[in-house]
């Protein structure tokens, strides 16, 4: 049965690749999509993009009104406004893929050290299920409200994950270097996003600050038994879209490229989303699909890690979608490629 679909947030950059996904659903249909804006503006209007593919206004939506229209919500908001709205949406029992950090972390002491904020709805962190479905597949199936995953951390812990639960790189050390394009910043305006100060530059951002840090941590904390304090460095890169993760860490033992290369290729070997490859990949080579690239060496003593997504559909989007598919017992790959 075809579910109705709302997305509150719909004006920004997650939510038109949402729209633009979920067109393609065969099991959906998009009946709501949310904005603070009065005028209602045409989805049209606010995406020229989606032209003549969706005849729906735009507008500010109550919870009650999301429930009489829909099934199941995905909320594209920014932190805290997110956890916010999903609080009313579960009080109506609607399911929801979160796409904001808000239930991502599972200690509210965590969040609220490194999102500076007070937790609007702590109580449900137990509940919630940390959307990464090449971990949590089973957990998601039953869930009623799915965190998805950062962008950054989706391509950290697909590269790192498997090692250290294989023991073949150790907890200590880990060193994440990552380049994102300039929509991991979203469409709201923000100055150091302007076209003049990126365009033509490289800048390190969140350094020793940056709010996927403890994410990382605690899935890896996972991976490994132990506790894992990652170094995790951000770049801006001037172009639309893509991330490159470069993951440095230590082998353990006589642990070789190939020791790497085959509990990579193992794990993922079913996954329907991520591609142990042999040559380093590139953003482009995922750009603008739900897949990961991932290939490992080991030179110098040293194991590294490069593992590439589109930040916007597996880092946000499509993951989103993914998680949906699960939630509602479809075919996990629906409209995704
Ligand atoms: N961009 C990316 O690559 C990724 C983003 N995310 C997360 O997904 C969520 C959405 O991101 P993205 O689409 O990029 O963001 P955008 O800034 O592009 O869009 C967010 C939308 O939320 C609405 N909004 C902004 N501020 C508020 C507020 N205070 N209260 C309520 N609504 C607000 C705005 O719509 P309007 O003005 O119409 O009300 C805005 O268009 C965020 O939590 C982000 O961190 C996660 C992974 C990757
Ligand atoms: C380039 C850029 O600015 N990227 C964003 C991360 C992407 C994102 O939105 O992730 P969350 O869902 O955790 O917010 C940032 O560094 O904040």
């Amino acid at each position: 049965m075809s579910k109705r679909v709302a997305i509150l947030g719909a004006s920004g950059y997650t939510g038109l690749e949402l729209i633009r996904l979920l067109l393609r659903h065969p099991e959906v249909e998009i009946t709501a999509l949310g904005t603070r804006q009065e005028e209602n503006p045409h989805v049209s209007e606010v995406h020229p993009q989606l032209t003549g593919q969706l005849d729906l206004r735009l507008e500010p939506l109550t919870a009650e009104q999301l429930a009489e229209r829909a099934d199941s919500v995905f909320c594209c908001l920014p932190h805290a406004a997110s956890a916010e709205a999903v609080a009313q949406l579960m009080e109506h029992e609607l399911d929801v893929v979160d796409l904001s950090a808000d239930y991502r972390l599972r200690d509210k002491d965590v969040y609220e050290k490194w999102y500076g904020v007070t937790h609007p709805d702590a109580g449900r962190l137990p509940s919630a299920v940390y959307g990464l479905p090449e971990l949590y597949r089973n957990q998601i199936k039953a869930s009623h409200l799915v965190a998805n995953p950062g962008c950054y951390p989706t391509s950290a812990i697909l590269a790192l994950y498997p090692l250290l639960k294989a023991g073949l790189i150790s907890p200590a050390g880990i060193n994440i270097d990552s380049k994102s394009g300039v929509s991991g910043g979203g469409r709201t305006p923000k100055p150091a996003f302007h076209y003049p100060e990126c365009n033509e530059s490289l800048m390190a951002y969140g350094v020793g600050a940056h709010r996927h840090m403890p994410e990382i941590d605690q899935m890896l904390t996972e991976a490994a038994g132990e506790s894992v304090e990652v170094l995790f460095t951000p770049h801006l890169v001037p172009m639309d879209r893509g991330i490159l993760s470069t993951c440095y860490a230590t082998p353990v033992g006589d642990v070789d490229t190939e020791g790497l290369m085959a509990c990579l290729r193992e794990t993922y070997a079913d996954e329907p989303f991520v591609d142990v490859v042999d040559k380093p990949p590139t953003t482009k080579h995922v750009a603008f699909t739900n897949r990961c690239h991932l290939t490992a060496r080991v030179v110098r003593g040293r194991a590294l890690v490069i593992s590439v997504i589109d930040n916007l559909i597996k880092g946000a989007s499509g993951a989103a979608v993914q998680n949906f598919n699960l939630m509602q017992g479809y075919k996990e790959t629906t409209a995704l490629i």
